[in-house]
């Protein structure tokens, strides 16, 4: 029987102390999230940032688009946001339309708002090395992970098995930061289970239902699932055939339940040094 690593025991601590801090500045930080179109994993990390940063005493704001708006009223809409003093913090919701690009966001986001990390300025830091910004919300969740669990990087074998901008690519990078030997796949890697299964720990950000099952995993291995699918019951759930999967290894973060607790936790801090940053 694995240790199921709950999210909500790694942050509620730290929760209780960002809330009195926040309680204590002058104004409510402010977090403002654009999205455009109505996916339903978009509405609910949307729905979960109301909930969870508004309860800690942020203020959080939605400014929503709809899916056929073109890209000059997207970039304008943009220059509000960025351009408003009241705003903090910005989060972008992924992904956007197809016929939209965010090129523009991401040359003009102002660094100081980028709390989810997809500005240029912010990301070439990341590319050289330089860690000392934000890190995109939810692969800063992995590693407060891992640190939880008092994991050492230094050489483990390591799985990250999805590549977006947004998780797998930062976060492999992070990893291999920390000494980690990180081998990258995706859904559409051969065999994928044989990549997986002599690994120390598999992190999957693929996005699909059930696409790590048992026979990917060894009795050691550290399992983190970063997947978020509506399944046909209406249900969320992650990357891991979870049921399977948890009877055989050493540790594994549920869905709902796990990464994405803390992800919202991250984006917390995230305002709050936005907030810092841009009153100094
Ligand atoms: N630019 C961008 N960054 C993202 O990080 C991003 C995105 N776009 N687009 C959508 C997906 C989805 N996502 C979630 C994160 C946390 C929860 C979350 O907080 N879940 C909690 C609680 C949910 C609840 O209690 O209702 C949990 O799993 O326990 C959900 C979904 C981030 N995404």
């Amino acid at each position: 029987m694995a240790t199921i690593v709950k999210g909500k025991d790694i942050v509620q601590a730290k929760r209780k102390e960002l809330t009195a801090h926040v309680a204590q500045l002058a104004q409510k930080p402010n977090l403002t999230i654009i999205r455009v179109g109505e996916d339903a994993g978009q509405l609910y990390y949307e729905q979960a940032c109301h909930r969870i940063l508004g309860n800690m005493g942020f203020e959080v704001a939605s400014v929503s688009l709809p899916i056929d708006t073109d890209q000059a009223t997207f970039n304008q809409a943009f220059d509000q946001v960025n351009n408003d003093h009241g705003v903090h913090g910005i989060l972008l919701l992924k992904p956007l339309p197809s016929h939209l690009s965010d090129d523009y966001a991401s040359q003009t986001i102002r660094a100081e708002k980028d709390v989810d990390c997809f500005g240029e300025k912010n990301m070439v830091k990341i590319y050289q090395g330089d860690f000392s910004s934000y890190l995109p919300c939810t692969a800063q969740a992995c590693l407060d992970i891992i640190d939880a669990l008092e994991l050492d990087l230094k050489g483990m074998r390591t799985v990250v098995a999805g590549y977006s901008l947004v998780v797998g690519k930062p976060l492999a990078l992070a990893l291999m930061d920390r000494g980690a030997t990180v081998k990258i796949c995706r859904s559409t890697t051969k065999d994928l289970a044989r990549e997986c299964r002599d690994q120390e720990l598999v992190i999957s950000a693929m996005g699909q239902a059930q696409m790590i099952q048992a026979d990917f995993v060894n009795e050691q291995a550290v399992v983190i699932d970063v997947g978020i699918n509506e399944a046909a019951d209406g249900k969320i759930v992650g990357d891991v055939a979870f049921d399977a999967v948890q009877s055989k290894v050493k540790a594994i973060t549920p869905v709902p339940g796990g990464v994405g607790t803390v992800t919202n936790f991250v984006l917390a801090q995230h305002v709050l040094r936005a907030y810092q940053l841009l009153n100094k």
